[in-house]
């Protein structure tokens, strides 16, 4: 298990993250072990990523004006074969899918993580969903998230009830029990941050996607069971459980099955 790896190691993650919920992915990445560094100016890019071991791109809240910087940060990251995430917030609008399509020619992804109405615009299927949130009537199959896999030739990890782990060839459901995660806005945004301190410790990116996933859904259902239906004390009370958990808890919690 990596977990302790990232214990040990304290990776440093380096994130473009959306100006909504950059201290939730911030306190998040700290509290499970790594170290966070946030940055949105092109000119220190270069030295930023040099010292980082995963670089986690957000995009959020956008703007045009931040394209050749995320382009740079993830070229960088690329040539210094640093694993590079994309959390593809609201890609089936027609802009950012624009704006997706142009960062992805310029960088490769190694890790994709949405929930199932952003994964299936990469499979080529054109729901819009509804801005942040996801159509949940399209949300378990797996056969959409293996062939966004194979499209992009990333690791996708698909989120909601059920979570889907997937290389196109290998694919793992986690389910869920924490509908508070669900209401949280930034729940989603964390566990990219989360897949970024993973992937900064292993090459092996879908262990790492499987083991944040399950990562999150068990300290999402210790939280919610401290916080009885109270949605706005979760995330303090999931931050809690991200310092705290063990592997064995991890294990012992998530509902795992290969497919
Ligand atoms: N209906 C649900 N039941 C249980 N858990 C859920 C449900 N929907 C999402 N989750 C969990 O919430 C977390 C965030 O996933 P979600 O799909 O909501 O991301 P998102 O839409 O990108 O969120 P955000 O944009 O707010 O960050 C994941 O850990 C996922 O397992
Ligand atoms: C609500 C919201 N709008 C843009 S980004 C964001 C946070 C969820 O990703
Ligand atoms: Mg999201």
């Amino acid at each position: 298990m990596l977990l302790e790896v990232i214990r040990k190691k304290h990776p440093l993650i380096l994130n473009h993250a959306n100006t909504v919920t950059q201290q939730h992915v911030a306190d998040g990445i700290s509290m499970l072990g790594a170290s966070p560094l946030m940055s949105q100016e092109q000119l220190e890019i270069p030295e930023m990523v040099k010292i980082s071991q995963a670089v986690v791109i957000n995009i959020g809240t956008l703007q045009e004006t931040t394209l050749p910087e995320l382009i740079l940060m993830g070229q960088i990251a690329n040539q210094a074969e640093i694993p590079v995430i994309l959390d593809p917030v609201a890609v089936a609008m027609p802009y950012r899918s624009d704006f997706v399509k142009r960062l992805m020619k310029e960088v490769k992804f190694d890790v994709i993580r949405g929930n199932a109405a952003e994964i299936a615009w990469f499979a080529g299927m054109s729901s819009q969903g509804q801005g942040i949130d996801a159509d949940t009537r399209i949300e378990v199959q797996t056969s959409i998230p293996k062939r966004s896999a194979q499209l992009t030739e990333a690791v996708i990890v698909q989120t909601g009830a059920t979570d889907v782990i997937t290389d196109g060839k290998r694919s793992w459901r986690v389910k869920n029990d924490n509908p508070l995660l669900a209401v949280n806005v930034g729940s989603g945004d964390l566990l990219s941050g989360i897949i970024g301190s993973f992937a900064a410790v292993t090459k092996d990116y879908l262990q790492a996607g499987l083991e944040a996933t399950m990562l999150m859904g068990a300290a999402g259902q210790l939280a919610s069971a401290k916080v009885h239906n109270q949605p706005g004390q979760l995330m303090p009370a999931l931050m809690d459980q991200l310092y705290a958990i063990t592997e064995k808890q991890i294990e012992q919690i998530s509902e795992v099955n290969e497919e």
